[in-house]
């Protein structure tokens, strides 16, 4: 048998939930997917703006605000993604929940399939999935909605009754932080777009039953040029606040200039903010959601956790006037829709690859 026939024939343990067994080759995706790029080319990610919040101070609108916000909001008109640093989140939150998510993913299948996710919810933790059919993501991941109830229920079928705290306490402070973050951004965001700072953050105010963290982890993979930790995809919700590993790199974006992918390189201590489907639809197309993935690498594991924002479901997502012209380029590019129904879709919809999702708004399909 030769070398690579050898390599693909291996059995994948470590992401082997159900009875049958996987081996390398089942996570071969299709040869257009395979990455070219490597996950520690970071040159051309570069270019990708990096915001810091050290001048902006909560209620003062002087001019630093001001510029920080227009430069948040050119970020995302042009790649819908940045950096963010100096935003103010305690260290040791963060910490406390990477680290409770890695002694989670750490523990014996077994224990970890007593949280598994059921198939009517993505919620819970899970590795491969067989419904994928073909392109199996190289990844385990634990996803959990920003709700007391459902992170403590998953936290106690995992640890038990006396145990669940340090888990459940750690993610709600991590969750409860990022939401506060998120509402800033919105802030920032509406007032570099000329909106009533409150235009987007006042629909976060009742329940978050759709909020929620998505915590990735990627095992180093024996054959990281034909497999993918998350195939190309845009986020479906409003804004994205992305932890990315410290130290290992795998985090890519579609360059919306070029059409090339580029690299994101790590940098202790800071987000990656993309903007989702939802906004770029609520902002008339100003603000752009952008295709991305994660590749893999063959030494060293990555953690990434990714925190998805959602509106309260009745929510009308219209463009408000200020961003719609009666003529075109800019005149009204989507049909109003709330989030509950466009999340009602997104939970029947089977796994689509790139950006397909928001297809069924466009009044005039491009
Ligand atoms: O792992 C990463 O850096 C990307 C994760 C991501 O895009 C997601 O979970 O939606
Ligand atoms: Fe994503």
């Amino acid at each position: 048998m030769d070398l690579n026939a050898q390599l693909e024939g291996q059995q994948v343990e470590s992401l082997s939930s159900t009875d049958s067994k996987f081996c390398v080759k089942d996570f071969v995706w299709s040869h257009e997917e395979w990455p070219k790029i490597d996950h520690n080319d970071f040159e051309s990610g570069d270019n990708i703006p990096m915001i810091s919040l050290s001048k902006v101070i909560k209620g003062r609108k002087d001019d630093s605000y001001r510029q920080t916000c227009n430069d948040m909001v050119a970020a995302c008109e042009k790649w819908g993604f940045f950096k963010l640093i100096d935003h103010g989140i305690k260290l040791e939150i963060i910490e406390n929940m990477k680290n409770m998510c890695s002694d989670l993913f750490d523990l014996p299948m077994e224990k970890k399939m007593k949280g598994g996710r059921l198939n009517s919810l993505p919620l819970g933790y899970s590795a491969t999935n067989p419904d994928y059919g073909k392109n199996l993501p190289w990844a385990e991941i634990i996803q959990l909605l920003q709700s007391p109830q459902q992170v403590v229920g998953f936290a106690t079928k995992v640890y038990g009754d006396q145990y669940h705290h340090k888990f459940s306490d750690a993610m709600l402070a991590y969750m409860e932080e990022l939401d506060k973050l998120g509402m800033l951004i919105f802030e920032m965001l509406a007032d570099g777009l000329g909106l009533p700072s409150d235009f987007f953050s006042k629909s976060f105010k009742e329940e978050k039953e759709a909020t929620m963290i998505r915590v990735n982890r990627y095992p180093p993979c024996p054959l990281p040029e034909k497999c993918l930790g998350l195939g190309s995809h845009s986020d479906p919700h409003t804004l994205t606040i992305l932890l990315q590993d410290d130290e290992v790199g795998g985090l890519q974006v579609l360059s919306p200039t070029d059409n090339q992918w580029v690299g994101i390189r790590p940098i202790p201590n800071s987000f990656v903010i993309n903007i989702g489907d939802t906004l770029e639809a609520w902002t008339n197309g100003r603000l752009k959601s952008v295709v991305h993935r994660a590749v893999v690498n063959k030494e060293r594991s990555r953690l990434s956790a990714a925190y998805f924002l959602s509106p309260s479901s009745q929510v009308m997502i219209e463009s408000p006037p200020q961003l719609v012209q009666p003529i075109s380029p800019n005149s009204k590019m989507y049909k109003p829709f709330t989030w509950g129904d466009f999340r009602k879709e997104l939970l029947s919809q089977k796994r689509v690859s790139g950006k397909t999702a928001l297809h069924r708004y466009l009044i005039s399909p491009q």
